[in-house]
């Protein structure tokens, strides 16, 4: 449950009284995610979700990740689109948090990912890389190498907690992830979290799943494209007992590859992009495992997850090990 921030009905309808969406039908807080409050709204003219950004999204980011939006529909994604009120602006404030109404997308995401989510996915992904070339706004990466030994030093006093040495592990991971990191590789405008949960699909006629929509680009940054492709194998190719899937990886570098071919310097790099991916989200998790408020309406997410696949890709030797 990720909801951070209440609303009530008449702060509601205050809001939207700013807006040409027809009349408040009903609201919901919506369980999933974990970031952000976020919001199922019905009016008379349709279904919208209110976001209101919590505390790892930056006020001042947030036109560029709605523009990036903008942008990436405009060029035949499906994705949300912020709607502007009659003012003409988007992005307002809501019970003291920055807040915005975007286009509700059709489909589901996979609770359980079959190989047939994976070609797809990696199709869409190598779709979203090319829709975002021409916007040429810049956000770096907050999450990216330069912010992860920060990032573990605020969880060493909680850390071996979760688990006992997992610190000193993650020490040295770190130190080899780090070393070995890539300088040069194409980049662009990624998602850089693309976990099932924000992938909708529908089934098509003959019943294959068909990405519908693609969604929370709150954590989209301008990095190596091939880093974009490291995070799906991550969140989609390993099993619920922690084995990687190499059937599953195939399919999606493969659909990736047949829209935008890898080069050879980011084929050898894969197996240490998908190393820094996994550290990135352990990080992530662990500091929100050991500091999130009591009575905070969020899942937290496990994890010791992301310390299976940082060994695994550890052990990794080569791009052999990702079916390629
Ligand atoms: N544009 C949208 N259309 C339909 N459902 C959405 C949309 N945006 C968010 N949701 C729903 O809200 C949930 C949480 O959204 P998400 O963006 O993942 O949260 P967070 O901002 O915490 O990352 C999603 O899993 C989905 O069920
Ligand atoms: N995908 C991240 C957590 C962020 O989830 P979201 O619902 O805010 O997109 C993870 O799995 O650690």
């Amino acid at each position: 449950m990720a909801v951070y921030t209440e609303i009530s009905d008449e702060a509601l309808r205050a809001y939207l009284s700013d807006y040409s969406l027809g009349e408040l039908v009903a609201f919901r807080g919506i369980a999933e995610g974990v970031e952000n409050s976020n919001y199922a709204l019905k009016t008379t003219t349709g279904d919208y979700i209110l976001t209101l950004y919590e505390k790892r999204v930056d006020p001042a980011e947030l036109p560029w990740f709605l523009g990036l939006m903008r942008h990436l529909a405009a060029h035949g994604l499906s994705c949300p689109q912020p709607v502007a009120a009659r003012d003409g602006e988007a992005l307002r404030e809501l019970c003291g948090r920055p807040a915005a109404i975007c286009t509700f997308l059709p489909g589901v995401w996979p609770r359980r990912v079959r190989q047939g989510h994976c070609g797809p996915l990696g199709a869409a992904l190598a779709e979203l890389h090319a829709a975002g070339t021409g916007f040429t706004a810049e956000r770096p990466n907050s999450l990216g190498p330069q912010s992860w030994a920060p990032l573990l030093d605020r969880c060493r006093a909680g850390g071996d907690a979760v688990q006992p040495g997992l610190i000193a592990e993650l020490d040295g991971q770190l130190e080899g992830i780090l070393r070995a990191w890539p300088r040069d590789l194409p980049r662009g405008q990624i998602h850089a979290d693309l976990f099932p949960d924000n992938v909708f699909f529908l089934d098509d006629a003959g019943g294959a799943p068909r990405v519908s929509g693609l969604i929370d680009f709150y954590f989209a940054c301008t990095d190596f494209l091939a880093y974009d492709l490291a995070i799906c194998l991550n969140a989609w190719c390993f099993e619920p007992d922690f084995s990687f899937n190499i059937t599953k990886a195939r399919a999606m570098i493969h659909a990736y590859q047949s829209l935008r071919p890898l080069t050879e310097a980011e084929l050898a790099a894969l197996p240490v992009l998908c190393r820094g991916a996994a550290m990135r989200f352990l990080l992530t998790r662990l500091f929100d495992w050991t500091h999130t408020p009591a009575g905070a309406m969020v899942t937290r997410k496990d994890p010791l997850e992301y310390l299976k696949r940082l060994r695994f890709h550890a052990a990794a030797q080569d791009i052999h090990a990702y079916g390629l």
